[in-house]
């Protein structure tokens, strides 16, 4: 019987590679080039399977053009990229990546945090510059983290493993906002309070956003948001570009209404909002809150697996549309 045919539309470990080759008949973008939608439409043709990242769009556009395609695993807990109504309405299966880089991420909110308040990158820079000629007494004096109030907008996986980082390795408060509240189990373990995102931006000292991406939480954050905050706050998105009005922020940052901020995603990315490149209180870093080596291979096996599950009769591990028959 012949195998069923799958392409993997960026460049992956050489390792999954090889392990889909036992069970497909692979197509891969090694090269790691950039396709444009028409030319991952050509590429697609005659393929059951697709191994996508964050990066590829699947609409109805790609959906239409496209009529053997069964299945999209996404190496990405996020899957904004899949247009989920017209997955479902063409038949098409889309799974995602979540758990398996939760802690991974965590660690890299609470870093993206630490550097945003403590001014790590803002003060390196200017060590590096040649600038360091005294010591003085305000110099890149940031605010604390220990026994600050931390705010989690989006407490989900990872918004409660932020949450537990905080609460018992820093002795913060922590308060969050959901749609929907957590169990009580749930809240005791992560020593968090439920607040309204109003309250949530008025009193916090560190707001971090880890929400999924949506037309719902689309600018979560934006110019009337930002007024609400302390002028002392500092604002992160490991979230997703869209989740923060990104020209509002810069114009923000640039007069200090807040004190600063740390983004590992952006609006457009990978284009980054001129602004932010110039203004001086913001980290910024490449998307790189799940890049750890092992991490990132368990997000590939967790995407491998989907698919070879799904050929194999299984059904997909971790699907985010619906599965006939369940
Ligand atoms: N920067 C990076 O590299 C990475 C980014 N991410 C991003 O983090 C996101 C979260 O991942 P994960 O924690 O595993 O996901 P979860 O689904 O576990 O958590 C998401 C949380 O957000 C809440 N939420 C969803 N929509 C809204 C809304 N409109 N307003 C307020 N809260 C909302 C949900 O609660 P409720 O439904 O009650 O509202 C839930 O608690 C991913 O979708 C991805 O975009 C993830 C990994 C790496
Ligand atoms: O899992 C997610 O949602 C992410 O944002 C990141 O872990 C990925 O690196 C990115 O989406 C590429 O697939």
């Amino acid at each position: 019987m012949s195998k069923p045919k799958i392409l993997v539309a960026r460049a992956i470990f050489p390792e999954t590679i090889e392990r889909l080759s036992q069970h497909f008949e692979v197509e891969s973008n090694q090269s790691d080039e950039s396709w444009s939608k028409e030319q991952l439409i050509a590429r697609l043709q005659g393929k059951q399977g697709a191994f996508t990242t964050g990066s590829e769009r699947i609409d109805a556009a790609v959906l239409d053009a496209c009529p053997d395609l069964k299945i999209c695993a996404n190496m990405a807990v996020g899957y904004n990229n899949f247009d989920v109504d017209a997955m479902t309405a063409h038949g098409v299966l889309g799974t995602n990546a979540p758990d398996v880089l939760t802690e991974t991420t965590a660690d890299f909110g609470f870093a993206l945090l630490m550097a945003t308040a403590r001014r790590i990158a803002e003060s390196e820079h200017f060590l590096r510059a040649g600038k360091w000629q005294k010591w003085s007494f305000d110099m890149f004096a940031g605010s604390d983290i220990h026994g600050s109030t931390l705010g989690i907008i989006g407490m989900g996986r990872i918004g409660q493993g932020i949450a537990k980082r905080g609460a018992h390795g820093f002795g913060m408060k922590v308060i969050y906002h959901n749609r929907s509240k957590l169990d009580a189990a749930l809240e005791a373990e992560c020593k968090a309070s439920y607040v309204s995102k109003e309250e949530l931006l008025k009193t916090a000292d560190h707001v971090v956003l880890v929400v999924p991406y949506s037309p719902a939480s689309h600018h979560t954050i934006g110019a009337a948001e930002i007024a609400l905050m302390k002028p002392t706050a500092t604002l992160v998105n490991i979230a997703r570009g869209g989740i923060v009005d990104d020209a509002a922020l810069a114009v923000a940052l640039r007069e200090k209404r807040i004190a600063a901020a740390g983004l590992d995603v952006f609006e457009g990315e990978p284009k980054v909002h001129p602004d932010l490149l110039t203004v001086p209180n913001v980290v910024l870093t490449p998307h790189i809150a799940s890049a750890t080596v092992p991490t990132r291979r368990a997000m590939a096996d967790l995407a491998a697996d989907n698919l070879i599950a799904y050929f194999g009769g299984k059904g997909p591990l971790t699907p985010v549309t619906p599965v006939p028959g369940k």
